[in-house]
């Protein structure tokens, strides 16, 4: 394993950085501020506790958007988030709206990833129907290992204006939550996109996030190949082909979709 850690003094300098960038956004954009979905998650929390620092509580909104598979804990824990930042946040359940969906096309009914992203998609409709009518924008909370493998919804938590976390690693979100002062029950969280009963992030990808953090620092923005990644962390090289292929097999999702090229 790699140690991937900040320093303090570095610690402060992404917290500088990332406050600047949500700033600049907020400003280039001429907004009222940010809305953002907080789940209960350390991805939004941190993205919270960030975009407060940048703009004052009073210019971020939060959405607490619960489906029937949301976890009572996580749905309570994203309350108090919002209440310890002194945001004004909504609660609205997502359910009713997902099965209006499915009344419509009732054949997606029991397709869990179907239905699941569904959910991710109505959590978008949602922000951007708050930021429209408040003049803000869309906070994304993905990270920079989630962006890399494609574990996000294709415009459905994807879909927003900017990711002010885009640039750390996941074990990295951890470490600025707790130097930002995020309290150490939500920083240790275990990651979860509640799409579904159940689900969690490490088991659905494979792989646990220390490992794929690596793997990422060390292969895909790194310099190193399969073979030295691979003896560098001690992982089957097997591990590594699949972490290039969920790379190489979600750039449709990081890219702007294509079209062909005008004719002359
Ligand atoms: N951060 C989180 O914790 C989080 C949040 C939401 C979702 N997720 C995870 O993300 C995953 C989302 O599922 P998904 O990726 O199957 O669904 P998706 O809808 O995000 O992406 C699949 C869709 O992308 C399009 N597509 C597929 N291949 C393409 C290609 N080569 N070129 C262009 N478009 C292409 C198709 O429309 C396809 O239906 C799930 O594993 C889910 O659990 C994680
Ligand atoms: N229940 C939720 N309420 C509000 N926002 C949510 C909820 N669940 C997810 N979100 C938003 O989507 C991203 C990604 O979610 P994962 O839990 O990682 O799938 C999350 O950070 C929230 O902004
Ligand atoms: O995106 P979040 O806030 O739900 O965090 P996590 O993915 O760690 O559950």
């Amino acid at each position: 394993m790699i140690d991937l850690r900040f320093s303090d003094g570095e610690l402060e300098r992404q917290r500088d950085h990332i406050t600047e960038f949500i700033r600049e956004q907020v400003d280039a954009a001429g907004a009222d501020g940010v809305v953002l979905g907080l789940s209960g998650g350390i991805d939004s929390t941190l993205t919270g506790y960030l975009a407060v620092e940048a703009l004052g509580s009073e210019n971020v909104h939060g959405l607490v958007l619960p489906a029937t598979v949301s976890s009572e804990g996580n749905m309570s824990d994203a309350e108090l988030v919002a209440r310890d930042l002194e945001i004004s946040y909504d609660v609205i359940e997502i359910e009713p709206i997902v099965d209006s969906l499915l009344s419509v096309y009732p054949e997606a009914e029991g397709d869990r990833e179907a239905v699941g992203n569904a959910r991710a998609r109505v959590r978008g409709v949602l922000n951007y129907l708050v930021a429209n009518h408040e003049s803000r924008l869309v906070l994304g909370t993905g990270n920079r290992s989630e962006a890399a493998v494609g574990y996000f919804t294709k415009y459905g938590d994807g879909a927003v204006d900017c990711h002010p976390i885009g640039n750390l690693y996941k074990g990295q979100v951890r470490q600025l939550a707790r130097h930002v002062g995020v309290p150490e029950e939500l920083a240790a969280k275990t990651a979860t996109a509640e799409l579904w009963a159940d689900q969690t992030d490490e088991d659905e990808l494979g792989i646990s996030y220390e490992t794929l953090d690596d793997i990422l620092a060390t292969h895909i923005d790194g310099p190193l190949s399969v073979a030295a990644t691979a003896r560098l962390l001690e992982v089957d090289e097997e591990t590594v082909e699949r972490v290039r292929g969920m790379y190489e097999r979600s750039g449709h999702k990081r890219d702007v979709p294509p079209a062909p090229d005008p004719l002359e």
